[in-house]
């Protein structure tokens, strides 16, 4: 490593003015001591940029490599283009020429292997190297900066692209099965359903790399004994994330890179490989595909106005990284030195001279965008300043309600400690990470470089958010139950907490657990209300910090009001987040901590003796609660995960605390590292039963209804998960969702094409049927180009006259009462708002129908333009004389509450009636 470390001392000086579309190298194979040709005399210019033929003619390139060139003088004159990605950029290095001609030994390393021998290793593993060095180097001189890098690898073989890495994808194993390119909405070329594996250093790289290269097509040809069969294409994907160091907002920019690093199958002259059977095709295949390469490179040289790179499946992956406006390339053409392989050797040259004219239309561009972390567990934690703020994650095994995951902070080395629970509001994407900067702030404020905080803290991710398990109603309905048995697990002998804290929903839990349960805490905070029947509260007497934003229209400042009014003993303040965006991040913590030593003389000073640090102490980490077990696998819950030193330095600490951890029992949720399925194997009797009782089956497993002899053929069997959807109404629908089975919403792959989806395609043919087409979404606007503020018009819009009644709009769903009712057209909602909201539509149909209430829950997005959804409401066997004899359900939930606009933007949802 020590070497990389020194070869990546300017990562940050990248000057795209200075680089070439395409920058074209030469290497010129060795000829073997026992080869009996003869040897073409090239000669080379002092710099090693010209090449001259026996026949006098010079070719101009960026590198000449004669044939005593290193596999490190190769290296040394990629590592310009290794820097892109690292800043966003996009940048291709591949290998091209003749079989046997040695561009397997330029990228892998000799014998078409990969090898890991200093000398010998090719550009991949030493890329791999470098990149980890160069992250490495990066990260430590900025800590607000993180690199996150995920790998694919593929093949094109005989005009398929096929997984290197992913179980099951292997060409010679039945299941075999090959991946479809798409272009994304900017142009960007993307293999669909390619594993992309997160890697977290050169050597998990490496382990990938020869897992993928056992796969790789390969074969013994007259010409090379180890024969490329397929192009093989590995992606890096170099995500750099800039976090701001001011603050400890979760926003990050980041920037995604893309390294492509190719090795193409070499052409062949089928007479002299002698290729035979599949070989023949293969070398048919290999031969027309690198024809249509050189097709591409001659239209982008002369900047033809139509390049085919549609003409296959070799160009089509490769357009990104030919395209001069997504990708800095190195062709890296590879010739013999041997007569016998001359007129090869021309061929490569023409078509190297041919790429060497490719022109630029425009400087690539980084991608770059703006993200707020949600998947990251443990963000923040290799960020802390302090070291020991001793974060980790576990699951709380609980009696009723299950595994409840949760983030602990600060060192527990006894009950007696100050415990503070953290309870999360009710946001779609809401969990204890909604804490991770406030608790941060809190152990920052209340510890030193030489004692530790004398809090601790405990925030869940409430049942059914996040990563717990159960019903999201639960923290609703049994807010006390619930609560207490989570401070039951927590704290078993004391059964309380020092303080119990709540956002919004959480607040509302807060207030309602200490009317169930009095004694479950000594004090309590709480941000943004909502309750219902404050006037409950009276006999709260804990002391009460109650902050609350008059800005925040989801969460009304006339309810914290009523709140304060009834809580005796409060602590109250209100700001306004438009003039003081940040109030909560800076007072939040301090009011908090004022009100602990207005109360408790001992607040500070309790049990602090107990924690002193001294500069050599190393505290033990805490022990795990008998009704805990480890999340996020034991790494990240020991350290800070995705650090490579763990792996390169740390082995045999790595291993001690694995031993120490052997008898516990700890949960494999390995949170962090991407896990492989367990292959599913069926034999061949279960697989034979299954069949059996899937031709017995003649009833849709979505619509329940009988499927006649005469359309059992023309019904839809899905392939993973094995429902079978009835041709008349039900094989429709998955035409809305290719992606998703629309029984049980479990992953399917059907293929269907988009020209084939419209709301008017979707099944409503039965007489016996009502319908109507609604639309509904939102649009947002800037109040004023300085100010943060957005004004959202959320609407739902019907054709059908008089279907609607009227519709409430829920911006707060959980409490009952704040649903804000329109009854006549325009069915609309306008609110100024500083973010997006969450805003379920609850739709009265006319009262002459007698329809059940719809209520579909939405999030109200930022999104500069009108965010438009479209819905088939169906009343199914339903003449409407029927209709009005029976009795509606209350309310139909229809689930679209879609932040990140993954789900389609058609679908049905059909009123049942009880
Ligand atoms: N620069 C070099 N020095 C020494 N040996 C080399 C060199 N280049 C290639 N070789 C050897 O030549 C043989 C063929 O090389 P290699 O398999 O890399 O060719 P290739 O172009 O990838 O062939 P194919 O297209 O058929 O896969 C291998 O045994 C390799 O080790």
């Amino acid at each position: 490593m020590s070497r990389y470390n020194a070869l990546c001392s300017s990562t940050s000086s990248i000057d795209l003015n200075n680089l070439s579309p395409i920058q074209v190298f030469i290497r010129i194979k060795p000829n073997n001591s026992n080869d009996p040709y003869e040897i073409i005399p090239f000669e080379y210019s002092s710099k090693n940029t010209i090449l001259t033929l026996p026949n006098s003619r010079s070719l101009s390139f960026d590198n000449v490599f004669p044939p005593q060139s290193t596999q490190h003088d190769i290296f040394e004159s990629i590592i310009p283009l290794l820097h892109l990605p690292l800043y966003g950029y996009n940048s291709t290095i591949f290998a091209y020429g003749q079989t046997n001609s040695g561009k397997t030994y330029t990228m892998l390393g000799p014998d078409g292997k990969l090898c890991l021998a200093d000398d010998l290793m090719g550009i991949i593993p030493r890329t791999s190297r470098y990149l980890f060095a160069a992250i490495h180097k990066l990260t430590s001189s900025s800590p607000s900066i993180q690199y996150q890098v995920r790998v694919s690898y593929l093949e094109v073989y005989n005009g398929h692209v096929y997984d290197l890495v992913r179980k099951n994808d292997n060409k010679s194993n039945n299941k075999s099965h090959s991946l479809s390119i798409r272009a994304d909405n900017q142009g960007n070329i993307n293999v669909t359903d390619a594993v992309e594996i997160p890697v977290h250093n050169s050597f998990e790289l490496e382990n990938i790399l020869m897992l993928g290269n056992q796969r790789r097509a390969t074969a013994f040809t007259y010409m090379n004994s180890s024969s490329s069969r397929s192009h093989a294409l590995l992606i890096i994907w170099i995500e750099r994330r800039e976090r701001s160091t001011s603050s400890l907002s979760r926003e990050y920019t980041s920037y995604l890179g893309r390294l492509n690093l190719i090795d193409l199958a070499g052409s062949e002259d089928i007479s002299r490989s002698k290729a035979e059977g599949d070989r023949f095709r293969e070398a048919v295949t290999i031969n027309t595909e690198l024809l249509q390469l050189r097709r591409v490179l001659d239209a982008l040289s002369t900047s033809s106005s139509y390049i085919p790179y549609r003409d296959s499946t070799l160009t089509r992956l490769l357009q990104s990284s030919l395209s001069t406006t997504q990708s800095i390339t190195i062709l890296i053409s590879h010739i013999s030195s041997l007569n016998i392989d001359l007129s090869e050797t021309l061929s490569t040259l023409k078509y190297s001279q041919i790429a060497k004219c490719v022109q630029r239309t425009s400087i690539p561009v980084q991608k770059l965008c703006k993200n707020i972390d949600t998947s990251d567990v443990m963000f923040g934690d290799y960020n802390d300043p302090v070291q020991c703020f001793y974060r980790r994650t576990v699951y709380i095994h609980t009696p009723s309600y299950g595994k409840i995951f949760a983030r602990l902070a600060g060192y527990r080395y006894d009950e007696q400690q100050k415990c503070i629970l953290l309870i999360h509001g009710s946001g779609p994407e809401n969990s204890s990470m909604y804490w991770n900067d406030f608790v941060r702030r809190l152990l920052l404020a209340t510890s030193s470089s030489s004692s530790l905080s004398p809090y601790y803290f405990v925030a869940i991710d409430c049942p059914g958010y996040g990563r717990s398990d159960g019903n999201k109603q639960t923290i609703r309905s049994y807010p006390g139950a619930f609560i207490q048995e989570i401070i039951d697990c927590i704290s078993p002998t004391t059964h309380k907490v020092y303080c119990l804290i709540g956002s919004s929903q959480g607040a509302a839990a807060v207030f309602n657990a200490l009317i169930d349960k009095p004694a479950i805490s000594s004090f309590i905070a709480v941000q943004d209300p909502v309750s219902h029947d404050p006037q409950r509260f009276v006999c709260i007497k804990q002391p009460a910090l109650l902050m609350y934003d008059i800005d925040d229209d989801g969460h009304p400042v006339s309810v914290g009001r009523l709140v304060k009014k009834y809580i005796p003993n409060n602590h109250y303040y209100e700001f306004a987040s438009s003039k003081q965006r940040n109030w909560l991040e800076h007072n939040a913590h301090l009011k908090l901590l004022q009100l602990f030593n207005e109360y408790d003389t001992n607040s500070n000073t309790k049990n602090v003796s107990s924690l002193q640090l001294t500069a050599s102490s190393k505290i033990p980490l805490p022990s795990l609660l008998a009704c805990e077990s480890v999340a996020g696998g034991i790494i990240s819950y020991l350290s800070s995960y995705n650090r490579e030193p763990l792996y390169e330095n740390s082995k045999k600490e790595l291993e001690s605390i694995l031993s120490a951890y052997e008898n516990q029992s700890v949960q494999n949720d390995d949170l962090f590292v991407e896990k492989v399925e367990a292959e599913k194997i069926e034999d061949d009797e279960s697989k034979a039963q299954r069949l059996t009782t899937e031709l017995a089956q003649t009833q849709c497993d979505l619509c329940n209804q009988h499927i006649s002899s005469s359309h059992i053929s023309k019904s839809l069997r899905l392939p993973d998960c094995r429902h079978l959807l009835c041709y008349s109404c039900c094989c429709e629908t998955i035409k809305l969702n290719s992606y998703e089975c629309p029984v049980v919403g479990c992953a399917t792959k059907l293929n269907i094409p988009s020209s084939q989806l419209s709301v008017y395609s979707l099944p409503f043919s039965s007489d016996n049927e009502n319908h109507v087409i609604i639309q509904f979404g939102n649009s947002c606007k800037s109040t004023s180009s300085s100010s943060q503020r957005y004004e959202y018009t959320a609407y739902v819009k019907c054709k059908t006259k008089n279907a609607i009644d009227s519709v409430s709009f829920d911006i707060n769903p959980e409490y009952p009462k704040s649903a804000i009712r329109v009854s006549k057209a325009p069915y609309e909602l306008v609110r100024i708002m500083n973010s997006e909201f969450t805003c379920d539509f609850i739709i009265q149909w006319s009262k002459a129908w007698n329809w059940p209430k719809l209520r579909i829950t939405y999030y109200v997005q930022n999104k500069q333009d009108s965010f438009t959804r479209n819905l088939l409401v169906r009343v199914l066997n339903q003449g409407n004389t029927m209709v009005k004899s029976q009795k509606p359900r209350q309310e139909v939930v229809y689930n679209w509450a879609d932040r990140d606009r993954t789900k389609p933007n058609i679908n049905y949802v059909v009123l049942s009636y009880d």
